[in-house]
């Protein structure tokens, strides 16, 4: 590294800062200058906020970046210079003397702050900024971070902050009083003034044993929701009538508080802003980590400090947040932890000692539906959690979930001993989400053709369908259609959703596929493209989309049902979250009831098994009434004409259960939904062979003899098919799930060998090409399951969007599209070791070339054939 730790500051350019030249110590003291400002703001702010963390790290042991002042919080002049010689970590070499002044060099012990002149209009408009500054009226600190490094960074700000809010507050009051001084008499403005000094400012801790104080009155907790609420979380106004009210009432801190708000309705908010106000520590169970790390990324992007403990920690990263939980007056505001978690003694000490300090606000039990055995991911971890009620006695406990019955609830408040509880149930009705259930076998076309207009349909934009065919005139985006929002595709087995995203590229709609077959770092990708708008779809199995919250997902297609209704509900819940009209189906078909009930009646197999092996928890036998009572209800759902909102109604009990007039397929064409259920009900079932039998079921779903028997059909399906789960375990569970599926491919072999089996095998028969589609070296086996077909369809479907991007259907070089798309094909499959990163690829390309077409840009196809690989381009060969 070049010698720059001796430069005066105002010597350093961005040339320095991208070339990484600065010590850490300068760039510390360089961040809160305005003439970086746009580079900070840029891409270089996040690697300079890394190196922040890192720094502070090391020195004064903080996890996170997120309660370091920011560069709005500086005026070019406040600069601040650290002297960091005392710092053996981070002393430079020894260096020769050079001419140029360092400002910082003359106290080699102490960290000091140079502080520039400033205008008192400028102090004063700085006062009112959310952190203090150093301003020359003030006395500086006599160093930044205490004598010999004792006060910490973090305390340091929250001294500054606390000194500055109370001059603010001093202030307004000052204001106030001299605006009323003349109406109200002087007594007045001097009690307003006493009780504003009275203020507990959020995240401020008393000391050790004095009782920690609260906001309670009423006005004062009034405004600073409303401040919280604008400043913090960006929100104008709430939600709903019963977020308002489930807040207000958690404000209050008087007694336990039960939230039952639809998917997507802002439940997160009505513990966090809480959380916010009162400062100190709120601990929030979660089941899933994915679900904290969204949750977690969320409230930093709003400068809330917020910690998990779970298992996927690193030791360091551990220590760093139990360092923080342990100092006097933590930084953390909200720590994410997991049940099992919770169970440890660990936690337990922790928590207790959280609690002997006074530092917890709330205990937040979130997806509370966990705790209960008639919830639909019921999960004996949270069982131990009412335990913990002993250890923090005092603290308010808020349950909040989206599925919850009557009796699911009544059982969630039993498990967690909740008392004097103020529960909040909205009911489970989402106006703009719009139901229905298409039968697989009663369509005009093929089922996936169907739903890939279906979903053309929901992501085109309506109103702009006219200037679009203006658009179209001339325009090169002649046959591409603009797409607004997303989709999510639910499928059951890793095969189907690899099935799918090929069927999808047919007919234009670019899809990724999603599942635990992929890597970890292809799965990241596959959803930051979607989050990122740059594919629309994303076929997935359930793995997909616990915790995601992307507003606008306008549509959400089961492929066929959930395992039971609130796991549908959920997951369709996915849907419309910025309130917009958006769309829930779900395909059906009675072979998709046939695995169902193999699934569940393996599920309940297990737990009669467990009840035998005196392993029981004793709620087995309840818990299988609940899965068959999900089951059936998701059945019912499907199969029965009736508005699908009321089923979902009923399932949770809501008290208001009316039909919705408008927002399902029965209640805006009863007529035609009946005629197709009447049809499916009479429809043969699929024997093992895949023919049809008469069904001799007496009609319902409820009477079918296979029912939670599995039968030998299902038993043939296992291998075919990954289990599906809608435990938090998901993730875990479909990648152990690989292995049994593996076994059955080796069955599959086995069987094969002794021709005894009607499973389907890979024929070894070279494939016949389709006429009119070349692919290039189409005899390749290169990547395992990607067939001929499968290649072929890629093939046409880079040849249309490559002949929508060239208005003539020719590059520049005067390659034909059809000769570019093999070329773009082959180096897609050239370049995968297995059947989804191939689709993942060659869809993606198709996506960039679109893409490229709406811009109104060419896409230039790069690199040569490959000659070796026996590449023949389509017009060699004509
Ligand atoms: N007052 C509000 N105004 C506007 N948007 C809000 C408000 N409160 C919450 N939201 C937004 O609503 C969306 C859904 O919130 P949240 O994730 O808390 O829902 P949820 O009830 O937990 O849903 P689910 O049970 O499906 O996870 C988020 O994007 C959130 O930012």
């Amino acid at each position: 590294m070049p010698n720059t730790q001796n430069r005066h500051l105002s010597q350093f350019t961005h040339y320095h800062l991208y070339q990484d030249e600065i010590p850490l110590p300068r760039l510390v003291a360089l961040a809160p200058l305005k003439r970086f400002k746009d580079v900070l703001e840029r891409d270089l702010a996040e690697k300079l906020r890394r190196k922040f963390v890192h720094f502070f790290q090391g020195r004064f042991g903080m996890h996170n970046g997120s309660s370091l002042p920011t560069v709005e919080d500086y005026d070019e002049d406040d600069v601040i210079i650290i002297d960091d010689s005392s710092d053996e970590e981070h002393k430079p070499p020894p260096k020769k003397k050079t001419k140029v002044q360092n400002v910082s060099s003359k106290s080699p012990k102490t960290p000091k702050i140079a502080k520039v002149k400033r205008t008192e209009a400028e102090v004063q408009e700085n006062n009112n900024k959310k952190l203090p500054i150093v301003t020359k009226n003030e006395e500086p600190p006599k160093s930044l971070f205490g004598t010999n490094l004792k006060e910490s960074w973090a305390e340091f700000w929250e001294k500054k902050k606390q000194h500055s809010q109370e001059a603010e507050v001093t202030n307004t009051a000052k204001r106030k009083a001299t605006a009323s001084s003349s109406k109200k008499p002087a007594e007045n403005v001097g009690k307003k003034l006493n009780e504003e000094k009275k203020e507990v400012l959020p995240g401020k801790i008393v000391e050790n044993n004095e009782p920690r104080k609260f906001i309670t009155s009423t006005a004062e907790l009034k405004e600073k929701r409303d401040s919280v609420l604008a400043e913090v979380f960006k929100h104008k106004k709430f939600k709903s009538r019963l977020q308002f009210n489930a807040v207000n009432c958690i404000l209050k801190r008087k007694c336990d508080v039960y939230v039952s708000l639809p998917t997507g309705a802002g439940k997160s908010l009505c513990y966090q802003l809480p959380a916010v106000v009162h400062g100190g520590i709120t601990v929030v169970v979660s089941p899933l980590i994915a679900l904290m790390k969204d949750q977690i990324l969320g409230l930093r992007k709003k400068n809330v400090t917020c910690e998990t403990l779970n298992s996927s920690l690193t030791n360091e990263e551990r220590s760093a947040v139990l360092s923080d939980l342990n100092k006097k007056n933590p930084n953390t505001r909200l720590l994410y932890i997991t049940a099992e978690g919770a169970a440890t003694d660990s936690m337990k000490k922790l928590l207790a000692s959280l609690h002997k300090r006074n530092l917890l606000s709330y205990f937040v039990v979130d997806e509370a539906h966990c705790v209960t055995h008639w919830g639909h991911d019921f999960r004996p971890d949270y069982l131990t959690l009412g335990s913990l009620r002993d250890i923090c006695s005092g603290v308010p406990w808020i349950a909040l979930t989206a599925t919850a019955n009557t009796k699911a609830k009544d059982d969630i408040i039993l498990q967690l001993k909740m008392a004097h509880v103020e529960a909040f149930n909205a009911g489970t009705y989402r106006d703009n989400l719009f139901y229905d259930v298409c039968m697989k076998d009663y369509l005009n076309a093929a089922p996936e053709k169907h739903m890939a207009a279906f979903i053309t349909k929901c992501l085109t934009p309506q109103k702009t369908a006219k200037e679009l065919c203006k658009e179209e005139k001339g325009a090169r985006q002649a046959n591409v259609k603009k797409m607004s929002g997303s989709a999510i595709i639910y499928c059951r087995s890793r095969n189907e959703c690899d099935n799918m995203v090929t069927t999808l590229a047919t007919v234009g709609v670019t899809a990724l596929s999603y599942h635990a077959g992929l890597p970890k770092n292809a799965r990241t990708e596959v959803q930051e493209k979607w989050m990122s708008d740059e594919v629309p779809v994303v076929v997935a199995t359930i793995a997909f989309g616990m915790g995601i919250d992307k507003p606008d997902v306008r549509v959400v297609v089961h492929w066929s049902p959930s395992q039971n209704l609130a796991a549908y509900y959920q997951e369709a819940g996915r849907a419309g979250r910025d309130g917009k009209r958006s769309f829930c189906r779900i395909y059906h078909s009675k072979s998709d009831r046939q695995t169902l009930n193999f699934h569940v009646s393996g599920d309940i197999g297990k737990l009669k098994e467990r009840m035998k092996k005196k392993k029981a928890t004793g709620k087995e036998e309840e818990q299988i009434k609940a899965l068959q009572n999900g089951f059936e209800k998701m059945i019912d759902y499907c199969e029965t004409p009736q508005c699908r909102h009321v089923a979902i109604a009923k399932f949770f009990d809501d008290s208001d259960a009316r039909p919705c007039s408008k927002n399902c397929d029965f209640c805006t064409d009863p007529k035609s939904t009946k005629r197709m259920t009447e049809n499916y009900q009479s429809l043969s079932v699929p024997t093992k062979t895949g023919r049809y039998t008469a069904f001799t079921g007496k009609g319902g779903a409820r009477e079918d003899g296979d029912l939670y028997g599995g039968g030998k059909h299902g038993s043939k399906d296992e291998d075919m098919y990954e289990k599906p789960s809608t435990s938090s375990e998901v993730m875990d569970r479909l990648e152990a799930d690989e292995g049994r599926r593996m076994r059955g491919v080796l069955q599959r072999e086995f069987a094969k060998r002794r021709r005894s089996t009607n499973a389907p095998v890979p024929s070894d028969e070279p494939e016949t090409p389709s006429i009119g589609i070349t692919v290039t070296n189409s005899s390749s086996k290169l990547v395992p399951n990607v067939t001929l077909q499968r290649r072929e369809t890629m093939v046409s479907a880079l040849t249309k969007a490559l002949e929508a991007n060239w208005p003539c259907g020719v590059a520049t070089c005067g390659m034909v599209a059809s000769d570019a798309a093999q070329r773009l094909e082959w180096n897609a499959y050239s370049g995968s070791k297995n059947v989804t990163v191939y689709n993942n690829k060659a869809s993606h390309k198709v996506a960039e070339i679109k893409k490229m077409t709406m811009q109104n840009k060419t896409y230039e196809v790069e690199g040569s054939a490959p000659a070796s690989d026996g590449f023949v381009s389509a017009s060699q060969l004509v």
